[in-house]
């Protein structure tokens, strides 16, 4: 078996992506087309050339400005299909999906409307291919706590079909002490709560998504390679870190894949897992982020295996789903 053949047929979960960023330039032409919304891109191939990002900031405006073509249930339904798809023929046996609800009901579009979308594909998926998946809705970092208040008000209605809560957006200067009441009210209303830290964002911020907001895994968490005492802990703990490599690479944590810190984290004993966060925007879907990094850190088919084993153990899924997964990823050879 080759490495690509290795990757694809290991199970695997997808822990950390951004259904937004799953909007490839095709897809955003034909929502505009078919909503006319009009694009700051002239075509599909001038929109690429601009995927060019400095850091997270960069990008974000780019992602922001995509998203708005997005609109209508069938919309948003046909953006997670398309994701589910992919992500089915790279191997991905569950998916724990984001979504920003601030992006779209600040342009008046109804929380019910994307959340409708998403679960309708969502289901299509476990029919068509046997696919699990959880929607987790995440807050933006940018806006205020109070903000986000008004966000979970208007997702009461719907909170059994959510699976947990996040928090994304631009994270410098927006620390996850901002937010500590707002976690705390998700919390009482039994959510589990994931939180991206130490992308860009020092490692107390790290310290502050376990500590204030019980952050279950951190997403990113890249920077904790910082602080001996963090990384001791998250080995002690086990807790998740859902890394994303090309993301790392494209907003410039790293210069190179091979200057990725994933197999100091791994050999740390850390809980890892690799992810594509927004594959349409950061070069390629979970299975080539894992072959690409794992031929440019060199890591051992034990050590792939190893990764995806992680997925596995950091989802939200019962022991009973998860069995089976395990069971078939450890008859793959070493
Ligand atoms: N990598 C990332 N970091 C923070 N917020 C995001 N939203 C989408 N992708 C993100
Ligand atoms: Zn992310």
């Amino acid at each position: 078996m080759n490495l690509e053949e290795f990757v694809i047929a290991l199970p695997k979960a997808e822990l950390h992506l951004h259904i937004e960023g799953t909007l490839e330039p095709e897809m955003m032409f034909e929502l505009a087309r078919r909503n006319a919304v009009p694009l700051p891109w002239d075509s599909v191939e001038a929109t690429r050339v601009a995927y060019d990002f400095s850091n997270l900031q960069s990008f974000l405006d780019l992602y922001y400005a995509g998203a708005a073509v997005l609109l209508h249930e069938q919309d948003f339904h046909d953006l997670a299909l398309a994701y589910l798809e992919r992500a089915h023929a790279d191997g991905v046996v569950h998916a724990e999906l984001f979504f920003d609800p601030q992006t779209h009901t600040l342009r008046s579009v109804p929380f019910s409307t994307v959340l409708d979308g998403l679960e309708r594909a969502c289901v299509e998926a476990q029919q068509r291919w046997g696919m699990s998946t959880r929607l987790i809705m995440s807050f933006l970092r940018h806006l205020s706590e109070e903000d986000g208040f008004a966000t979970l008000d208007e997702a009461r209605p719907h909170l059994h079909r959510l699976h947990g809560v996040g928090l994304d957006s631009s994270e410098l200067g927006h620390p996850p002490s901002k937010f500590e009441r707002l976690f705390a009210e998700c919390r009482r209303l039994g959510l589990p709560v994931v939180a991206h830290a130490g992308e860009e964002g020092p490692p107390e911020y790290i310290f502050e998504a376990l500590d204030l907001l019980q952050s279950q895994r951190i997403d990113h968490g890249v920077r904790a390679s910082e602080d001996p005492a963090l990384m001791a802990r998250l080995a002690r703990e086990q807790i998740p870190l859902t890394v994303c490599p090309f993301s790392n690479v494209r907003l410039r944590v790293f210069d190179t894949l091979a200057e990725h810190n994933l197999k100091t984290l791994l050999d740390a004993g850390l809980n890892v897992s690799i992810n594509s966060d927004d594959p349409a925007y950061f070069g390629g879907y979970v299975a080539q982020n894992y072959i690409d990094t794992a031929a440019a850190l060199s890591l051992s088919r034990a050590e792939i295996k190893r990764i995806a084993r992680n997925s596995l153990q950091a989802s939200f899924v019962s022991d009973a789903q998860r069995r089976p997964w395990l069971e078939r990823l450890d008859s793959l050879p070493d």
